[in-house]
């Protein structure tokens, strides 16, 4: 059944917009006036959507594009680490609200997969007052509910197009619970159990991968994920490879 009300759990603020630039740049205003940590911005459509690495993010009203802001009290390292725990969490809440019909695989380093199409993307940005503390984190996810962008290199899929239109207020409220359930894990467990979590979804785990970093590129089978989120990669010499910060390529 679709449901029209956002249910948000305790220490979650929602700002509800008809339509913004893009909802990370309206969280990181709000952070700079002074919001609380679990202030989550969301708008029926973006004029400026952004992805990763500068690409733009298509952002018609039927899409979820969803910005949550997080105070995190330890380094900005670590605090990057979360992008796991969004992953994880929006996964779980997809295949909630379409009673598993549709079952994401979760790809390094952020975002979601069905059947090799791309299906969310989540985009992390901060603010740092100090070297060794994060000041506030701003995590936006943009979910393809009802259309999906025609993108022959980067192939994307929508709930819709899967047979499952789902409702975009019940997938944040399913969405923010399953954070609300992670994060005090994260806080007193650490990375380990969501770095668990993730890699029971881990896309192409075990499969050949080609990562394109700034000045070269890589070859290998990605073997897992290391206790930093790094990319484990290892070639055919047996070498292995952390990576950091790059984008990745699955065969087939
Ligand atoms: O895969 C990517 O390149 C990241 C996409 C992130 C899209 C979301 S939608 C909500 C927030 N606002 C934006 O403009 N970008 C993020």
């Amino acid at each position: 059944m679709k449901s029209n009300t956002i249910r948000l759990p305790e220490g979650f603020y929602l700002h509800q917009l008809d339509s913004v630039d893009n909802t990370n740049e309206e969280a990181k205003r709000l952070a700079d006036k002074g919001a609380q940590s679990g202030a989550l911005v969301l708008a029926k459509t973006q004029t400026s959507g952004r992805g990763r690495r500068g690409r733009a993010w298509s952002s018609p009203v039927g899409n979820l594009y969803s910005s949550l802001l997080l105070r995190p009290t330890c380094s900005l390292a670590e605090a990057a680490r979360l992008t796991f725990l969004i992953a994880v969490a929006m996964a779980e809440a997809i295949e909630t609200v379409t009673g598993m019909q549709v079952r994401p695989d979760c790809k390094w380093p952020n975002d979601l997969m069905v059947n090799g199409r791309k299906i969310c993307g989540i985009l992390l940005e901060s603010a740092s007052n100090h070297l060794s503390s994060t000041d506030y984190l701003v995590i936006g996810t943009g979910v393809n509910v009802a259309f999906y962008p025609d993108d022959s290199e980067r192939p994307a899929t929508s709930l819709a197009s899967l047979g499952a239109p789902v409702s975009v207020h019940e997938l944040v409220s399913v969405y923010v619970e399953r954070i609300a359930y992670w994060l005090p894990i994260w806080e007193q467990q650490g990375f380990t159990p969501i770095r668990e979590a993730w890699l029971t979804r881990g896309y192409g785990i075990g499969e050949p991968v080609v990562a394109r970093l700034t000045e070269r590129e890589l070859q290998g089978t990605f073997v897992g994920l290391d206790d930093d989120g790094s990319l484990i990669l290892r070639e055919g010499s047996g070498f292995e490879h952390r990576i950091g910060a790059g984008e990745v390529f699955f065969r087939g």
